[in-house]
């Protein structure tokens, strides 16, 4: 678990699991099933129900993801979906060459070089192959990549807070690079037919694309629009923005210049990651003040959800990371890995319910919901475990809560995937109350791994959860409407036939990759025969 602050665990069982053995199953009906020894070996997918429509080059563009760094589900979806569409279509990524992606064992190979433009600086493209086949450009750029810390600054929760200060020109860079790999003038002896683009972070790259004149279509989306890379106007110039570019109708935003907004106008279409969230962001409530823009593109037909899925690592029968495999009905198994839980957080045996929160502890997620339930849900003979780091104030506030209640409260503040996955296998429930969540990747793994959520019913949370059969939904972020739903799940914990009848159907649900293939791939499809014609008519 690294150096980080370890409340109320054991620092000493982390190699010391009891009873580690791993037995696969088949009475999951998941469709065609590869076997992975989990985390980052994810073995090569299928596609199902991929309709009957050409194959096309891609470039996915992304700032973080799973096989190199991961601060969140951007980084889970960006090994995953590309992998998955690979089936189909010749997609291939475009991720900056962190420290991390230097400094791992694979071989990258140097393709490509771009030129310095207003203040960006000029860098190479190199290229790695993945085990499985998965093509790599990484832009190299040591200047602005090669730091210690995340991707997006040093601070904790992701995203946005505590940025690097010059993350306009870092992600800049990586918009232009993918604008300039589309156009052909990277040196690649590959040239992509369409750009999918996630989150602020390549949100100039279908600008870049337009000033340049170039007809390349580009799918955008949005992972979470709370973080939209605003950035002072006088940097315009230095990123190469035209002036006549910093307007309403382009990518300004309330005399700011935004990333995010830069994506959404000029990019052929928008997606987001759940049909619920494209629904809600059209909306003052959660559209982050772009909700009339939003509502625009709806109105085009420009913006739908296409929901996440999760891949073949999340199987409790044969991840490795487990204390022990198990499969639906097998409670023995999954009560190993809640023992292991309990153990390694200090907890006290229990016949009681296990809740679980795993998570970037920031506003979105409701944490201090949950921090405000917890002495309730103790009371009521639950314990409470926490996995999660982000804002400073919440991580003490947790931390004081393993305190408070010693062997029924247990907190670790960081970032450790295999600890999470035996935490959604060891777990009854997991508590997501979260404030939006556009798709949500905790709820589905926790279903899978048996472990029921109780989380609001708001953006993928509501697409993806069916209340009363395989977790519990609550309607307002009110602590008296989350405490009704722990209630129920309460007492359904009591009642094990019907508990166990939930955790059955949950575990059974079907949220994989393979759904996303049809779906993007008729979109990717219709967006280049508009471009097609577009480039036609324009000459
Ligand atoms: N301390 C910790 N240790 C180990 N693992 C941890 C962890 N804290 C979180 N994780 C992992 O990080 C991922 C979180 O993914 P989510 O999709 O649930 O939320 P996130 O807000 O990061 O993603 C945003 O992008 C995704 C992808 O589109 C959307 O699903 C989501 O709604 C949106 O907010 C999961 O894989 C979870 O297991």
């Amino acid at each position: 678990m690294g150096n980080v602050a370890l409340k109320g665990i054991d620092s000493e069982t982390k190699n010391d699991r009891p009873g580690r053995s791993i037995v696969a199953t088949d009475d999951l009906p998941l469709g065609v099933y590869h076997g992975t020894k989990g985390g980052r070996d994810r073995g090569k997918p299928f596609g199902f129900g991929t309709p009957n429509l050409p194959s096309q080059r891609i470039l996915f563009v992304t700032a973080e993801i799973a096989d190199f760094v991961k601060v969140g589900g951007l980084g889970d979806v960006s090994s995953a979906l590309p992998r998955a569409l690979a089936a189909h279509h010749d997609i291939r990524i475009l991720l900056p060459a962190y420290r991390e992606v230097i400094a791992s064992s694979q071989e990258i190979r140097r393709v490509g070089r771009l030129p310095a433009y207003a203040e960006l600086p000029a860098c190479e493209v190199g290229e790695m192959t993945c085990a499985d086949g998965l093509v790599i450009y990484v832009l190299l750029c040591p200047e602005l990549y090669e730091r210690e810390g995340g991707p997006y600054g040093t601070g904790p929760g992701g995203y946005g807070s505590s940025g690097w200060d010059d993350n306009d020109i870092r992600f800049a860079r990586l918009s232009l690079a993918a604008a300039e790999i589309a156009a052909g003038h990277a040196g690649l002896d590959w040239q992509p037919q369409l750009l999918h683009l996630n989150d602020w972070t390549c949100g100039l790259a279908p600008a870049y694309l337009q000033w340049q004149g170039s007809h390349v279509p580009s799918v955008f989306t949005i992972h979470n629009l709370a973080y939209q890379g605003l950035y002072d106007a006088s940097r315009c110039a230095a990123l190469g923005i035209p002036d006549d570019a910093f307007q309403i109708e382009g990518l300004e935003y309330y005399g700011k210049l935004s990333f995010m907004k830069a994506g959404i106008v000029y990019a052929s279409h928008v997606t987001t990651v759940s049909a619920t969230y494209a629904q809600e962001i059209t909306t003052p409530e959660f559209g982050c003040g772009l909700h009339g823009l939003l509502r625009c593109k709806a109105e085009q037909g420009r913006l739908s959800g296409i929901p996440n899925g999760i891949d073949d690592s999340w199987d409790p029968r044969t991840d490795a990371h487990l204390v022990q495999a198990f499969s639906a009905n097998d409670w023995r198994g999954k009560r190993a890995n809640a023992e292991y839980v309990r153990h390694r957080f200090g907890l006290a045996p229990s016949a009681g319910p296990l809740f679980a929160m795993v998570s970037r502890m920031v506003h979105q997620k409701g944490v201090d919901l949950v921090i405000e339930a917890a002495p309730s849900i103790v009371q009521a003979g639950g314990q409470l475990v926490f996995i999660g780091s982000g804002e400073r104030r919440v991580e003490a506030q947790l931390d004081r809560l393993a305190e408070r209640y010693p062997g029924a409260v247990g907190a670790y503040i960081g970032f450790d995937e295999d600890e999470a996955r035996c935490i959604y296998a060891g777990s009854d429930f997991l508590l997501m109350p979260s404030r939006f969540e556009p798709c949500g990747l905790s709820q589905m793994y926790a279903q899978r791994f048996g472990s029921l959520p109780i989380a609001h019913r708001t953006g993928g949370l509501a697409d993806t959860i069916e209340d009363g059969v395989t977790g519990f939904l609550f309607d307002k972020v009110t602590l008296a409407s989350f405490m009704q739903a722990i209630q129920q799940a309460f007492s359904v914990y009591h009642s094990t036939e019907l508990f166990y009848a939930m955790r059955r159907a949950a575990m059974t649900g079907r949220y994989h990759w393979r759904q996303s293939i049809a779906p993007y791939t008729q979109l990717y499809q219709r967006i280049s025969e508009e471009a097609g014609v577009e480039a036609r008519t324009t000459g």
